[in-house]
């Protein structure tokens, strides 16, 4: 088998915190620990999660504008931590960025034609006909007329900065986009005029794409598999169909329960999201999510739920939903009451295959 586009193993980011005049310990926030997970050519992969979980963290860190505490990011198997300068370059094309603000990212002083021809004039010298001719199509495939590439960006409507910062992503003809909060500054219309743009490129291009995202909205239109995390951690990853049809991490099932039903025959899950995210620099002890759980058990102060393949493609991190199989243990029953409205395939322990992270199982039931 192939390896994925983009593979990403157990990657950790602490920053530093400068110690206090008194202090001597430096803290660190834990922006991301322990993040596995891979994307394949044609796939979009979003990560979502309440602002300051760790999503831009993982961004940074794979673009290479941050280095990781741990951890490993592959491109096609091959590790970018040693990749040297040819190698580096030839990677650089592959991996393209799109942000949240487009007007921030695109520079005022040039024109859009020069804008979206720039990333290729960093590899290969153009002629004033090849430029405009590039300028011209790359335009077009998102959706503009040439005449654009004469404007500058203060010209231009919120949605048509947006275009030009897809075109200028798509001038190298990447293999993955990583776009971080992409249409989270634009209109409800214009999203999804951003969001089918994407989906058509994705078409007709094969290009795969990270999706960073808060909107829950935004996320269940574009994403094939949905990477939830918490607190710097994944703790729900599964395909986009199964996740929005039946949330299993109870973080997961309240976010899903606060975000606005376009479904107005879709049920609401009962779990409510209480209480602040707690700071990344002290998280809670055991699960992280454990203070706004109404789940939670003593195991869940205690120990970090490692992610429990759940034999659907889905994988949960959660001692009460998806508690890891016990060596040479019969299956236990589950709570009724920690499991109602989960389907028969959820039992937290029956159904639990090809365990990885196999850890003592306490059940308080
Ligand atoms: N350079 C840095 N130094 C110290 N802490 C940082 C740095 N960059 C990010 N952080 C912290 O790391 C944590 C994760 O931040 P990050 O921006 O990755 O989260 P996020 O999920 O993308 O949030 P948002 O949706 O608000 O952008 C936050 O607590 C943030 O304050």
């Amino acid at each position: 088998m192939s390896a994925p586009l983009l593979q990403v193993e157990s990657l950790t980011k602490h920053f530093p915190l400068s110690p206090g005049i008194l202090s001597k310990n430096i803290s660190v926030v834990r922006a991301v620990e322990d993040v596995s997970f891979s994307v394949s050519a044609g796939e979009t992969l979003c990560i979502v999660g309440e602002s300051g979980c760790g999503k831009s963290t993982i961004a940074r860190l794979l673009m290479r504008l941050a280095e990781p505490t741990a951890g490993r990011v592959l491109i096609d198997g091959t590790d970018i931590a040693g990749l040297k300068r040819n190698a580096l370059r030839a990677w650089r094309r592959r991996m393209q960025m799109v942000f949240q603000d487009p007007y921030s990212s695109l520079n005022p002083r040039l024109n859009a034609g020069q804008i979206i021809t720039e990333p290729v004039e960093n590899f290969e010298r153009l002629s004033h006909k090849q430029r405009k001719a590039l300028a011209a199509e790359l335009l077009r495939k998102v959706g503009m007329l040439p005449q654009v590439m004469d404007r500058f960006p203060s010209e231009l409507s919120g949605g048509q900065r947006q275009r030009l910062g897809i075109a200028r992503a798509l001038a190298l003809q990447p293999s993955l986009i990583i776009a971080d909060e992409a249409v989270s500054a634009l209109d409800v219309s214009v999203q999804a005029q951003i969001l089918n743009l994407l989906m058509d490129l994705q078409q007709e291009m094969g290009i795969a794409y990270l999706f960073i995202s808060h909107d829950l909205g935004v996320v269940e239109h574009i994403a094939h598999r949905v990477a939830v995390m918490y607190l710097g951690r994944i703790v729900e990853l599964a395909s986009s169909e199964a996740l929005f049809a039946e949330a299993v991490h109870p973080y997961t099932e309240a976010l899903i329960a606060a975000a606005p039903l376009p479904d107005p025959t879709r049920v609401r899950a009962s779990v409510t999201l209480e209480g602040e995210v707690p700071s990344p620099v002290k998280p809670p002890s055991g699960c992280a999510f454990h203070p706004r759980c109404p789940l939670a058990l003593e195991r869940c102060r205690v120990e970090v739920p490692p992610l429990v393949p759940m034999g659907d493609g889905r994988v949960v991190a959660c001692h009460v939903r998806a508690p890891a199989r016990v060596l040479g243990s019969a299956p236990g029953n589950a709570n009724p009451s920690l499991t109602a409205g989960m389907p028969g395939s959820l039992h937290p322990i029956a159904n639990v295959q090809n365990t990885t992270n196999i850890c003592t199982q306490h059940r308080a039931d």
